[in-house]
């Protein structure tokens, strides 16, 4: 594929006046109440810088509506100090080989229906009837009587395919059916796990619809960023099937009396891949271990996740007893007490052991790549997002992938103040009717809660988030998934996908990869899961109309862009104009850049050969993040928004930034328990005081290493 690109010679459009030419239209925005501040006259606090470019604008203004000018020279205006083409000195763009793959299936539906089943019938009406369950899923086909029967099961299907209702539907009817009945306050017959608050709310939801017909079993939820105190109150009147995330799970076992665990029978450890892994592994191993010392029956354990691999219940002491593995794409079996051998790598970056874990992907669901260097990449991200918002399908929704949380801001920021209708006072029709919505780590929880059902119900938008969103969430009509910042291993792909194309609906994923980055589709292939390529150009034609709905909006139909290259640069102008006139925009870019390339150094070792900070060229990715320079200190960010949300940027990749200057062994940091922390940094927080400091050093390396 070939990139359109100019010659640095060949003359640059000047654009820059129809795009900014009145104060009503060069507004720049944080958010609607920033808007206002900034209409103020400018005050003493204004930089000399700021006032300048203000009064640039003013004269620059006067010119504005007479003639649109061509240069050869470089870009100026009287806003921006200065202005670097988009489209010239980028890397090639590498054509990219089909892959042959041969994808994992797994039907989603078993042709059985509920009824088949010995389930209670009000269980059956109230599936079939007010849940509207015309047929089971093949997993729940698969995994409810194996857990009728009393079994340990290792549940392993496809993500969308209806897992939660495979272990709640025996867990609720083996409790209605107890006698003497459950009452509430027996406290937790079964314990339901999971890795995010989102998770465990929708969780909650689903019991409370199952336990619609026996009200005397009561579910309830416990989890990080909720009032301990209301939660003790709720734990102490009763609660019956207590889904949790794990550190606030262990702070009520320490600290709250009224939690008994004695008749806890049920263990269901949702996503176990990730809640077993570095990070939780400890956590969920004490709360097991308590189970243990207070049990009086024997306890029934369910793992489930879309990327179960083999020996992950013999970690956290799980102990299972001759679980049943249910796998889709094979038939039942018992576990075989094969332990998975630690990560080994090959040298194209694949981790084989995992590769024959074979993880389905739904089939409804297609994958495609897009390679973008990194100048072009914020243009284009905000060419797909308008050319997606005009199109009018049933799943108009999209996700959008980033690695880190300072990243999320940003993006959702720029974006919202650059493309939507929010200036529709002034300009209307000037801008787009999106919603746009943000999802991380670092949001008060009420905020991240109304997020998440405002987005689930949203007939249309976008969502911004780091991958705490990446796992379990059913977040309905999702069309497009688009994952900007690759994910560090092709499970944390499979589950950021598994967003959309849920329970045989159609679905698509969009990966933005760097010339640079392009063997990543080999590894994805690898793990069965193709791609086919999206040519940027395509993507970046659709600038073209939105462009030129604007200046029609505007009344400027004569500064209507005349190619792609024009629409591109007018649109990276106002992007770049919007960091540069704010301050707090520009201090929002800096740090998402700084986070970015923090965490591009965190991917696992065995895909640095294809991720790796060097091939970053820092001028083109501050571009990026509408800098006209790279920020040229990069590891000193730690506090707000610093995280990542991720299991690379959590886990391997805080390993690596806090490797001691002396090249020691790479130590926790408390990002590893960020986002599902829940409770739990209060209990570790004081162990994590050194690691800070230990951290700092290995900043200070990060630092020499981005600049190389
Ligand atoms: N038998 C069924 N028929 C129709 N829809 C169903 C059925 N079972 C579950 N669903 C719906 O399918 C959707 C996905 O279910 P669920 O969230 O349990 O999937 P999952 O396999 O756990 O996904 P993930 O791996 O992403 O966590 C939910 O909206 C759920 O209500």
């Amino acid at each position: 594929m070939q990139l359109p690109t100019m010659a640095e010679d060949e003359p640059v459009l000047n654009i820059t006046t129809e795009a900014f030419s009145g104060r009503s239209k060069t507004k720049s925005k944080l958010n609607r109440s920033e808007r206002m501040r900034k209409n103020r006259q400018p005050t003493e606090n204004d930089t000399k810088q700021q006032r300048d470019i203000k009064d640039d604008e003013r004269s620059d203004s006067k010119q504005t509506n007479k003639t649109r000018k061509i240069t050869s020279q470089p870009a100026t205006t009287g806003h921006l100090p200065s202005f670097s083409s988009l489209f010239t000195n980028n890397p090639d763009i590498p054509s990219v080989q089909n892959i042959p793959v041969q994808q994992v299936k797994e039907a989603m539906f078993s042709g059985n229906r509920f009824a088949d089943l010995k389930l209670h019938p009000y269980m059956v009406s109230n599936l079939e009837g007010k849940m509207e369950l015309a047929e089971m899923t093949s997993v729940q086909q698969k995994a409810i009587p194996v857990l009728l029967q009393g079994c340990d099961a290792m549940v392993k299907s496809q993500t969308g395919s209806g897992k939660t209702l495979s272990y709640a539907v025996p867990l609720v009817q083996d409790l209605q059916a107890r006698t003497p009945r459950v009452c509430r306050d027996h406290g937790p017959y079964a314990i339901v796990i999971v890795p995010t608050r989102e998770l465990a709310l929708q969780s909650y939801e689903t019991f409370q619809k199952l336990v619609g017909p026996f009200s005397w079993i009561v579910p309830g939820c416990i989890m990080g960023g909720e009032k301990r105190k209301s939660e003790k109150a709720r734990l102490r009147k009763g609660i019956n099937i207590l889904i949790a995330t794990p550190g606030r799970l262990l702070d009520h076992i320490t600290n709250t009396k009224s939690l008994e665990m004695s008749r806890v029978g049920w263990l269901v450890i949702d996503e176990a891949d990730r809640l077993l892994d570095l990070g939780f592994e400890k956590v969920v191993s004490q709360i097991v271990s308590v189970m243990e010392e207070t049990r009086e029956r024997q306890r029934q354990t369910v793992l489930l996740s879309a990327t179960l691999s083999a020996g992950v219940e013999r970690l956290a002491g799980m102990s299972l007893h001759d679980p049943v593995r249910i796998d889709i794409t094979q038939p039942l079996s018992h576990d075989t007490g094969h332990v998975t051998e630690p990560e080994h790598c090959s040298d194209n970056g694949v981790n084989k052991d995992s590769v024959s874990a074979n993880f389905a992907v739904p089939e409804t669901l297609q994958h495609q790549f897009v390679v973008v260097p990194h100048k072009l990449r914020l243009v284009s991200l905000a060419a797909f997002i308008l050319s997606k918002s005009q199109e009018h399908s049933e799943n108009q929704k999209m996700v959008v992938f980033l690695s880190t949380q300072h990243s999320v801001e940003f993006h959702h920021t720029i974006l919202e103040n650059v493309l939507t209708d929010t200036d529709s006072e002034t300009t209307p029709g000037s801008g787009h009717d999106i919603v746009m919505f943000k999802l991380h780590g670092d949001m008060l929880q009420k905020e991240r809660t109304k997020v998440f059902q405002d987005f689930c119900v949203a007939k249309s938008g976008v969502l911004f988030c780091t991958d705490v969103a990446a796992r379990g969430l059913d977040l309905p009509n999702v069309g497009w998934i688009v994952q900007y910042n690759t994910p560090g291993t092709a499970t944390d792909y499979i589950h950021r996908v598994g967003r959309t194309a849920r329970i045989g609906s159609r679905g698509h994923a969009l990966l933005f990869l760097n010339p640079s980055e392009v063997k990543y589709v080999q590894v994805l292939a690898e793990y069965k899961i193709k791609l086919t390529e999206m040519a940027m150009n395509d993507l970046l034609k659709t600038l073209m109309l939105s462009e030129a709905k604007r200046c029609l909006a505007n009344k400027q139909k004569y500064l209507r862009p005349r190619t792609v290259e024009e629409a591109a640069t007018s649109l990276q102008r106002r992007f770049e104009l919007n960091v540069h006139e704010n301050k707090d925009m520009r201090s929002l870019a800096r740090k998402a850049f700084q986070s970015f390339v923090r965490a591009y150094a965190a991917y696992p070792s065995h895909l640095k050969s294809i991720f790796h900070v060097k091939h970053l060229h820092l001028g083109h990715v501050a571009k990026s993040f509408a800098l006209q320079d790279a920020p040229t200190h990069i590891g000193g960010i730690v506090g707000k928004f610093g995280k990542m949300d991720s299991k690379r940027g959590a886990g391997q990749g805080r390993k690596r930034l806090s490797t001691t200057p002396s090249g020691g062994p790479p130590k926790k940091h408390k990002s590893n328990v960020s986002e599902f922390a829940s409770g739990l940094d209060e209990v570790t927080s004081k162990s994590l005081t050194g690691r800070r400091k230990k951290q700092k050093a290995g900043n200070k390396k990060m630092k020499a290493a981005a600049q190389r």
